[in-house]
């Protein structure tokens, strides 16, 4: 330790001093190996460019304060042979069960280390354990983003085609059409209509969960939390300015879907952020579902296609004739509704499109 962090000074007993390098010598190689290997998977096994410059500024900041440290001090006391704890191992400390292990016990590692680091600070520098409890709880958030985008990206397949259907003129029309789109192997059917009253969209959505259930196809709600409680729905899906992903999973619970529509890469990196399960992305053309005044169109397809792994969608205006400039954008996972749900023959349609998309 440097003298003015020595722990002498302030009346801890001399033994201290190298019992004290030793534990942070270990703690801080602790933190900074489970991190390595989080990063290493996010980087090298998921692509995620946005979630691995999430884990690198970490360890860009915990390397600046663990410098506060004399590190040649701490190495000096490192003791490697003379360590009990080298000869003592789990049983299971040579086996991980798949990439969800990986991930739990290593960042398990890292949260740990930094508490034994922020508790010895305390000892030799307040700031410095202020600062280790931030890079804490930043690893808690960092958990929840890349556990959440790395089971999501492999709940949603790619290539994939979601469907928005509206309540339709009468239940056999509504009945027809989500066997259609059931039949034809679409990935994801969200219920979208904002004319008709509750006690009929509970109806229609109860119908569609017959419909789905026991099938590959999911059931998304828009908008509406309780309506998705009400019919079992497998999620829902939320604008920018509606229910936050943590108010629509207060009224679900936990295990269901939620969706958040993006038009920004900000807001695609901060849907990531809020632990969403994965992303409507657009509009990237003009629709005749809804109107827009500003369309950030293919642009905005290859930006988040770079940044983020989480699944996006790409939504708006996307037909049989387009859907292959969307997958040549880097997204192959779309969102549509007029074109199959206004065509006499949904389910060719939804073959047009997965074939555009492989
Ligand atoms: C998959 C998907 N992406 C985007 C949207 C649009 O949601 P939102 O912005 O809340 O607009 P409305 O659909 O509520 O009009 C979506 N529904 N689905
Ligand atoms: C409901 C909706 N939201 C969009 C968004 O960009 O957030 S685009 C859109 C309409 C999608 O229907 P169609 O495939 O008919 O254009
Ligand atoms: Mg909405």
């Amino acid at each position: 330790m440097s003298d003015s962090h020595n722990p002498n000074d302030r009346g801890l007993p001399p033994s201290m001093d190298i019992s004290l390098g030793r534990t942070l010598d270990a703690a801080a190689n602790r933190a900074s190996e489970g991190l390595r290997v989080i990063e290493d998977f996010v980087r090298y096994g998921q692509n995620d460019r946005f979630l691995t410059e999430q884990l690198k500024s970490l360890r860009h900041e915990l390397d600046s304060t663990l410098q506060k440290f004399d590190r040649l001090a701490s190495i000096q006391s490192r003791d490697t042979f003379g360590d009990v704890g080298t000869t003592i191992q789990g049983k299971l400390e040579h086996t991980r069960h798949g990439w969800s292990d990986l991930l739990t016990a290593n960042f398990k590692r890292l949260q740990q280390a930094l508490r034994s680091l922020e508790e010895h600070a305390k000892l030799i520098d307040g700031e410095a354990a202020a600062s280790l409890e931030r890079a804490r709880y930043l690893s808690y958030s960092l958990e929840k983003m890349v556990l959440t985008t790395v089971t999501a990206a492999r709940q949603f397949a790619e290539p994939s085609v979601y469907v928005l259907i509206d309540g339709q003129a009468s239940v056999d029309a509504f009945d027809r059409l989500a066997g259609a789109l059931v039949d034809a192997g679409v990935d994801v059917i969200q219920l979208r209509d904002k004319s008709i009253d509750d006690r009929t969209l509970v109806a229609r959505g109860e119908l569609l969960r017959k419909r789905t259930a026991n099938t590959a196809t999911k059931m998304i709600f828009n908008d509406r939390a309780d309506l998705a409680k009400v019919t079992g729905a497998d999620g829902v899906h939320v604008g920018q300015e509606e229910l936050t992903v943590s108010q629509v999973r207060s009224v679900l619970g936990t295990g269901k879907l939620v969706g958040v529509s993006t038009h920004s890469l900000a807001q695609a990196q901060q849907a990531v952020r809020d632990g969403a399960d994965y992303i409507g992305i657009g509009p990237t053309f003009p629709s005749t579902t809804k109107s827009f005044e500003q369309f950030p169109g293919l642009d905005l397809i290859r930006e988040v296609a770079t940044e983020i792994t989480l699944p996006g969608f790409a939504i708006g205006g996307i037909d049989p004739t387009n859907a292959a400039l969307v997958a040549e954008a880097g997204i192959k996972r779309i969102a549509v509704s007029g074109c199959v749900a206004k065509a006499s023959d949904p389910g060719a349609v939804v073959a047009q499109l997965k074939s555009a998309l492989a």
